[in-house]
């Protein structure tokens, strides 16, 4: 490919993305999307992506945890797979780009490349990871995790949802997580590369069509359950009360203050649980969750051991049992130079303004980046608004992104890479 060619499928892509996005629980009439791992639309999707990768004209399989991978063999089988793809899981009520533009817009440039250029030097594959987001178990990254070994395929038994259902078991019941079935972990992958929406708003500030990931954000996440009183809410004095709600409403005030004070770190608290949930009855147990994110490793260690230590003094003060159980913890993650700067002189040629940035969201990229060389090209979200059903790139915007990642893949895979 001398000159990269700069698409204009933004139209279709949209198209194919709205399908994707009608496999989702329920009709949210916001017209959000929710498709948690191993339910129904999770599977239908799955099903649809897997037949949108045979009409591209790649072979498809599944993997033993629901991964799905669409293949353009190599002429060469002793160099390694170029891999590109994203996650197929959303968070309920989200966006309809989220994971799915890197997974449509991967399928798209490997079909343009099979259909111009033929066979690839190096096997380029797309795949679809059965889950990232880590909103239905309380894990996060299990398509990733299998493929590069974090995780065991059969290490779900004791991660359960909010109705007590097993990951082990949901996968079973989707037909994955079967012995006989193709195995995750892959040792054959030379670089990974994961086309997504940048889920923030400097692209759009900064007026550049294409970011270029330098680094992924570190993360921590917990489970902060707290133990009191449940009792009447008419005759309890409010000095004779344990109340785990005001309990908890006091840390999460004070989380945001300590967070609003830590320079570039982000604190949430996304889910709270109050039992028993009457209004009538004083909460004698609250289990909320925290979502923590810092680009600095020590920042985010520090800043995690001072506010439990808060969070003791205040149970101690109210008189109410403590417990943080941590089940996320991802270091940050640079992404690789050279990809970096190849990604750079391919916008050039393309004549797209970009930039280089930090993701502030997590992404699969951050598993394989110690493994392989791994790259990340985004493109810009309208107001920067993400997991929300108002999460919107123009179709222009996502044309961009996917002539982006077919030049690059097409030097990677086509061209022979000097030793
Ligand atoms: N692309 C994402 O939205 N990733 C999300 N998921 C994880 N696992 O980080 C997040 O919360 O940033
Ligand atoms: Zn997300
Ligand atoms: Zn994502």
């Amino acid at each position: 490919m001398d000159q990269p060619v700069r698409f204009d499928m933004g139209s279709e892509l949209w198209l194919l993305l709205e399908k994707l996005a009608t496999f989702t629980e329920g009709t949210e009439a916001t017209g959000g999307v929710t498709r948690l791992l191993y339910t129904q639309p999770w599977k239908e999707a799955q099903a649809f992506l897997a037949e949108t990768m045979t009409e591209a004209g790649l072979d498809v399989r599944f993997d033993k945890v629901g991964n799905l991978f669409g293949r353009l063999q190599g002429s060469n089988p002793d160099v390694p797979v170029i891999l590109t793809g994203s996650h197929i899981d959303t968070v309920r009520n989200g966006g309809k780009l989220d994971g799915a533009y890197g997974i449509m817009g991967g399928i798209a440039a490997l079909k343009y490349l099979k259909e111009t250029h033929g066979t690839p030097i190096h096997t380029l594959e797309v795949v679809s990871f059965c889950e990232e987001e880590g909103s239905r178990f309380p894990i996060a990254y299990w398509g990733s995790g299998n493929v590069t070994g974090l995780f065991d395929p059969h290490s779900g038994q004791e991660l359960l949802d909010v109705e007590g259902t097993s990951l082990q078991s949901a996968m079973e019941a989707s037909g994955f997580g079967l012995r006989g079935q193709p195995d995750c972990k892959r040792g054959d992958l030379g670089a990974f590369v994961e086309l997504h929406i940048e889920q923030g708003v400097i692209l759009e500030r900064m007026a550049k069509q294409i970011g270029i990931v330098e680094a992924i954000v570190g993360q921590r996440r917990y489970s902060v359950s707290l133990r009191g009183e449940a009792n009447h809410a008419g005759t309890t004095p409010m000095n004779m009360r344990s109340d785990a709600m005001a309990c908890a409403a006091e840390m999460i005030v004070r989380l945001e203050l300590l967070a609003a004070r830590a320079a570039a770190l982000v604190a949430t608290v996304g889910r709270i649980q109050a039992a028993p949930n009457i209004p009538n009855v004083i909460p004698g147990t609250v289990e909320f969750t925290l979502d923590i994110r810092h680009d600095n490793e020590g920042t985010l260690s520090w800043f995690c051991d001072y506010l439990f230590q808060e969070y003791e003094d205040i149970a101690n003060r109210r008189g109410l049992g403590l417990a943080i159980t941590p089940w996320l913890a991802t270091t940050p993650v640079p992404m690789d130079r050279s990809l970096a700067e190849q990604i750079e002189q391919v916008c050039g040629k393309l004549s797209l303004s970009h930039r280089r940035m930090f993701s502030g969201a997590g992404h699969d990229a951050q598993l394989f980046s110690p493994i392989c060389p791994t790259a990340m090209i985004f493109v810009p979200s309208k107001a920067g608004i993400s997991h929300s059903p108002d999460e919107y790139s123009s179709p222009e915007q996502l044309s961009d992104g996917v002539s982006v990642l077919a030049s690059l893949l097409y030097e990677m895979a086509y061209e022979e890479q000097a030793t």
